[in-house]
């Protein structure tokens, strides 16, 4: 593959945007687009392809690489990648078997995997021998999947309608609505994207809604909405029919679903932005609740490696306070004999399990009963890390 001066100079700007000023990557990527509109598709695929795999690998690189600066990082990487590098003046002081011998030496788990130690160590208590395998697995590049819009096509029909454009894709076992891309590459430009036939979810994802058995008309409350992706996942399983509730504390994200329920055809999506009364104003008032928390995002590194990065043990146990406080906060929405699922997109018990074992345990759990759990590990599913558990109120 020959190597561009104008991209690789794109590449080295996004880390420096990641690294030194903070920014997500996806976002960073988004701007440089803008910034570049000459760029074809192969420029955009390799600067996105390489910034995100940088970003995964960042600190093996930064182990083996001759010089921390940005080009010879990006040279150890492209040779790490198994390409061949040009006679730049860039590159001069990396060398192939610099880098090979680099990599053999390399004995820590930790770095070889690329992730702080806290992490590792984090990652080890709590699953034990599951550890390594999903570690693995998490380093790997995430597969693009699609949620089919049930409400404006069926499965094949999309299958059918994107092989007719060239577009391969596969339908998963156990995951009714998910159509799996065979290759990866920007699907959002299809016009059947801006017609609502389909929405990018990762399969795991599309458990959630599942876990919740709606039925039309009933009247569904899902507490932590951000932009509505699982809202109208739930939707499209009410077939159009009774209301979904979308609530978050930030308002920006529910006009994100309102925009998104409208490409989908979704009528039954209100959305309503948290203030100090609104679970009072609520209780009792639904059939079922999502509280699809935040959390530390680490089952879905594949799709999201700066994660590892900005993460911290501060930020974990903060994060737990905040789930266990939704859990304890807004369950008395929910109905007597309604169902509660609690849902995260991290593998780490403590964030999981062990916050439903202490939910159940306080006095606000006392009316629920663990209905089922399911442990999404990324290495056994081949889609994201998640967390699902499904609860019923007396
Ligand atoms: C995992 S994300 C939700 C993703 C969304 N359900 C989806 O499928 O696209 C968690 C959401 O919780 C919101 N959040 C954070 N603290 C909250 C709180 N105290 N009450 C309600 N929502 C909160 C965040 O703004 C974020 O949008």
């Amino acid at each position: 593959m020959k190597l561009f001066p104008n991209t690789v100079r794109g590449v080295v700007f996004a880390l420096e945007q990641i690294f030194e000023q903070g920014y997500y990557t996806d976002k960073v990527i988004e701007r440089l687009f803008k910034a570049n509109p000459k760029w074809g598709a192969r420029d955009r695929a390799f600067v996105a392809e390489t910034v995100y795999e940088m970003v995964r690998w960042w600190r093996l690189l930064r182990e083996i690489s001759p010089q921390q600066d940005y080009y010879s990082l990006f040279g150890t990487y492209y040779l790490m990648a198994g390409h061949a590098l040009p006679a730049w003046e860039e590159f001069k002081h990396v060398q192939a078997d610099a880098v090979r011998k680099g990599l053999d030496a390399v004995e820590n788990r930790a770095v070889k995997a690329s992730i702080p130690d806290w992490l590792d160590a984090a990652g080890a208590s709590g699953l034990g021998a599951l550890w390594e395998p999903e570690l693995q697995a998490l380093n790997q590049q995430a597969a693009v999947v699609l949620r089919v819009n049930t409400l404006k096509n069926s499965r094949e029909q999309l299958k059918n309608r994107l092989a007719a454009d060239g577009i391969q894709a596969y339908a998963p076992k156990g995951y009714p609505d998910a159509l799996v891309l065979e290759q990866r590459q920007n699907i959002f430009k299809h016009p059947a994207f801006k017609e609502g036939a389909f929405e990018i979810q990762d399969a795991s994802s599309q458990l959630v809604a599942a876990a919740l058995d709606v039925e039309p008309g009933m009247r569904v409350i899902d507490a932590c909405a951000g932009a509505g992706g699982k809202a109208l996942h739930i939707a499209a399983l009410m077939q159009n029919k009774g209301r979904v509730l979308a609530m978050d504390i930030e308002g920006w994200k529910l006009k994100q679903a309102k925009l998104r329920a409208r490409r989908g055809g979704v009528s039954i999506l209100e959305t309503r932005e948290i203030e100090a009364k609104t679970v009072k104003r609520l209780r009792d008032s639904a059939d079922r609740l999502l509280l699809d928390v935040p959390c530390t995002g680490l089952g879905v590194l594949k799709r999201n490696p700066d994660t590892k990065w900005k993460l911290s043990p501060q930020r974990l146990e903060e994060l737990r306070g905040i789930q266990q406080q939704i859990l304890q906060g807004y369950t008395p929405m929910l109905k007597p004999g309604g169902v509660l699922v609690y849902a995260t997109c991290s593998i780490l018990p403590a964030e999981n399990k062990e916050q439903i074992d202490r939910f159940l345990a306080s006095p606000a759990g006392q009316a629920f009963q663990l209905v089922e759990e399911q442990h999404v590990l990324a290495h056994q599913s081949g889609f994201d890390g998640f967390y699902v558990a499904k609860l019923q109120k007396g």
